[in-house]
């Protein structure tokens, strides 16, 4: 099958700047993917060379098997974008905006009602956008962007500005959006918010893509160690201590609770040991790496 978006060893320059060195990957319809990075890791690029706005200094771009650069109508109308700053005409409402960018798109007027109650603007749809404010300027974008009903949805920092109410919702659109098949690029900072609502996770740094999986094989792959806390019963502290052994550092969180850092493998052996010690254990939670600790330690491998 013919990847949704097929970017092949691009690099992108500007004079001596590589915004975007030698980067390839593909991405498959219905995938949800966070495009993480530091300030000036290549994000943006990245997404204005899938919108075709920009053309590769080397290497190729395909969306939905075109070149998104060579400016075909057909193509664009299946790409959704919410720039990372959203400026909109303060003088006109949000229905007015909405109706200019369908038409833009050579989209019918007729959604827009529908879009603008989805993002929760239907109230204010005959507001001036000079009245609105910072969240719902951003719900306007989103709106903005899934004109067309789009196959490819790229968003730049999208939760931006927005309260947590708004960003759930604001996930939930994603989520639906994904359970129509469409392919949803995130680029943002805010990594916890990312971790349960991404299945892929690219990581760019200095415009070089340094990981590139879901987070269970990104954690495979970096051998991070876990977080195990476990519950200690009465009077078994030692007891505990003892069977957990030396071979790991334990921090004593309370009276009764515990916290170690275990590998992969002095897990399973924890698990083995735990089995054998009755009631001595009255609950254990296993805590993967986070996002943050996994971007963290990829960046930290990239280090000069
Ligand atoms: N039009 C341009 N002219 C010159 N340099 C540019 C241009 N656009 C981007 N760059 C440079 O390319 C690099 C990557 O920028 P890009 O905007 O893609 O990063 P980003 O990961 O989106 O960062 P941020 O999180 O700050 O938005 C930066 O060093 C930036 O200064």
């Amino acid at each position: 099958m013919t990847p949704l978006v097929d970017i092949s060893h691009v690099t992108k320059r500007y004079g001596a700047i590589e915004a975007v060195r030698d980067i390839s990957f593909t991405l498959e319809p219905g995938q949800t993917v966070a495009l993480v990075g530091h300030n000036g890791a290549g994000k943006t690029t990245l997404i204005k060379l899938m919108l075709g706005l920009i053309r590769p200094t080397e290497g190729s771009v395909h969306v939905l098997g075109e070149n998104p650069a060579a400016g075909g109508i057909e193509a664009r109308r299946r790409l959704g974008y919410l720039p990372e700053s959203v400026t909109f005409n303060t003088a006109l409402t949000g229905r007015e905006v909405l109706a200019f960018y369908a038409r833009l798109k050579s989209e019918s007027v007729d959604g827009i009602r529908a879009l603008l109650d989805r993002v929760g603007l239907a109230k204010a749809a005959e507001r001036r956008i000079g009245t609105y404010s910072k969240g719902m300027r951003q719900r306007l974008g989103l709106a903005q962007a899934l004109i067309g009903r789009p196959r490819l949805l790229l968003l730049d920092e999208p939760t931006t500005g927005l309260d947590p109410g708004l960003r759930m919702e604001f996930y939930d659109i994603v989520g639906e959006l994904r359970e129509r098949g469409a392919t949803v690029v995130l680029s943002s900072h805010v990594l916890t918010e990312l971790e349960e609502r991404t299945e892929r996770v690219i990581i760019v740094n200095r415009g070089r893509l340094v990981a590139d999986g879901t987070l269970d094989e990104l954690r495979r792959i970096a051998e991070l160690p876990a977080t195990v806390r476990i519950s200690v019963a009465q009077g078994a502290m030692d007891k505990i201590t003892n069977m957990i052994g030396a071979s790991t550092s334990i921090r004593l969180l309370n009276g009764h609770r515990v916290e170690l850092d275990a590998t992969r493998e002095q897990k399973i052996e924890l698990l083995r040991r735990a089995a054998s010690t009755g009631d001595l254990i009255e609950d254990m939670d296993i805590i993967p790496p986070s996002l943050d600790e996994l971007y963290a330690h990829f960046l930290r491998k990239e280090a000069p």
